[in-house]
């Protein structure tokens, strides 16, 4: 026996309108039970008004239902939409209602799990939805729609045909003897493997610019004491979110906060500045300025530029490189301000004046065209992999490269059969054309109820 399950769809609390959904065979005689209208064929898929009566017959609310037939809807299975006024007491009852009609509450991403075990999607594109939920930029969301559009298992199958092929050449190894096959296929199936292992590494490459989209970029302003980080991050924000002030070493513990940034998703991190010191305090805040510069993915280093230029810490200098660092020289607004132009002159500078807000602008522009081209070069024209994927992209390369072993080394060809099978598998695994029930608990776990 299939379960109907039911879930709130929209966030709790007072709204305009809330979203009930129901999935399950019972559907049609719920329809009939509850709003006492018959399920029809003229009404499939379009916004029917009725009353919720409960089991006791009491209205509960004035509602808008849709009824999507198992044929032609997201789960795959019969399906009710239910809009009510955003009310939690009204959720309640129809959701109590639902309950003692014999329908159960769904787990965490059960509609989603429905959609790909009845085929509707596959497991690519049921994260895609995930994906779609919790975007923080519109780079992020982009990309979530390009994988819920399928572009993902395309990519997937054109390695698994791949894969195919080289199989079928290494069994025509087995059956033939070799002086029976024309000169280009001796080398063939290495050669295939070659260019397959090309594609998947450019697959895995995709990993980072995936977390840069989807967890933003993490971009510390880091300088010596009173450059202007914190000034110039109140700027960023437009808020007066941390405290400036002309005593030196003002900033102790780093803070944290988002920023958009054209299409990115910032993590910006203020930090306390370098300067030599014995205070405990201070070296811990030193400390830490350390770690979460040793996390970065790009570096803003604010300069004074009415000031002469600062010594700073070998580590960082190390760390700065023109892909991810740029110069904010700053105060440009004072009389005296001379940035040195041999200063790191091999990195990207901007001038700006935190205190008046000049040149936020152009520093904006340049440090978005930084992460697109040396961050994020690509990413918005291809599929990006996830933490999942890339494992079993990594497993499906390492049979991969055993397989080009034992040909390269001429062990019978039989040999290579299995790593191929591996390789295979783990490019199904991606998809989800092999199942495995802990896996998806895991996926779906991390899904909002309702969805
Ligand atoms: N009211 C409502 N809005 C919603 C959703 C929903 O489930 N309900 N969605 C849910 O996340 C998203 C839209 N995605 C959907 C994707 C497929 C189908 C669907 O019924 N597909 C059928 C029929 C296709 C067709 O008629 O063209 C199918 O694939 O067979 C529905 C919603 C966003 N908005
Ligand atoms: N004239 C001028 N003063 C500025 C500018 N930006 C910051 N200041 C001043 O410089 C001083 C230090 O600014 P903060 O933003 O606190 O500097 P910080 O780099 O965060 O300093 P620490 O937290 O101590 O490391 C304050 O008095 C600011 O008003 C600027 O563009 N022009
Ligand atoms: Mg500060």
């Amino acid at each position: 026996m299939i379960d109907t399950f039911y879930a709130l769809a929209t966030p709790p609390g007072s709204s305009a309108l809330a979203v009930v959904r129901v999935s399950g065979p019972a559907v049609p005689s719920l329809i009939q039970d509850v709003f006492g209208r018959k399920p029809e064929e003229a009404d499939f898929r379009k916004a029917v008004l009725g009353y919720y009566r409960s089991m006791g017959g009491e209205k509960v609310d004035q509602v808008l239902y849709a009824h999507f037939p198992a044929a032609t809807s997201y789960t795959g299975r019969e399906l009710l939409e239910i809009s009510l006024h955003g009310n939690m007491f009204l959720v309640e009852q129809i959701l109590e209602d639902l309950g003692c009609r014999g329908c159960r509450m769904a787990d965490p991403g059960e509609f989603t799990r429905t959609a790909f075990l009845e085929g509707r999607m596959d497991l690519s594109q049921a994260e895609a939805v995930a994906d779609l939920i919790e975007a923080r930029s519109a780079a992020a969301l982009e990309a979530a729609h390009r994988q819920l559009a399928g572009g993902l298992g395309k990519e997937i199958q054109s390695r698994v045909d791949e894969l195919l092929a080289i199989r079928a050449h290494v069994e025509a190894f087995i059956d033939f003897p070799e002086e029976d096959l024309p000169d280009e296929n001796q080398e063939g199936p290495i050669a295939e493997i070659d260019h397959t292992l090309r594609q998947l590494d450019s697959m895995l490459s995709t990993g980072r610019q995936r977390e840069l989209l989807h967890r933003g970029v993490r971009t510390v302003l880091l300088g010596v004491v009173n450059a202007g980080k914190s000034s110039l991050l109140n700027q960023l924000l437009g808020e007066d979110r941390a405290i400036v002030s002309e005593t030196e070493g003002t900033t102790r513990d780093y803070l944290q906060d988002v920023l958009q940034l054209g299409p990115y998703c910032i993590q910006i991190f203020d930090t306390a500045g370098f300067r030599k010191s014995t205070d405990v305090i201070e070296l811990e805040g030193l400390r830490r300025t350390e770690k979460v510069a040793g996390g970065a993915d790009f570096l803003l280093l604010v300069l004074d530029g009415s000031a002469p230029s600062p010594t700073l810490p070998d580590e960082l200098l190390e760390r700065m490189t023109p892909e991810n660092s740029l110069l904010v020289w700053n105060k440009s607004d004072q009389a005296d301000f001379a940035p040195d132009p041999e200063f790191l002159p091999n990195l990207p500078r901007v001038t700006i004046s935190a205190k008046a807000g000049t040149g936020i602008h152009e520093l904006r522009e340049i440090w978005e065209s930084r992460i697109r081209s040396e961050l994020l070069e690509g990413a918005e024209n291809r599929v990006l992999y996830n933490r999942r994927h890339i494992g079993h992209l990594q497993s499906c390369r390492d049979s991969l490269v055993r397989a080009r072993e034992a040909l390269v080394s001429g062990i019978s060809t039989e040999c290579v059969a299995p790593d191929l099978r591996d390789a295979l598998d783990e490019l199904g695994a991606i998809v989800g054309t092999i199942d495995n029930e802990d896996m998806l608990d895991v996926l779906f776990g991390d899904f909002c109820i309702g969805k």
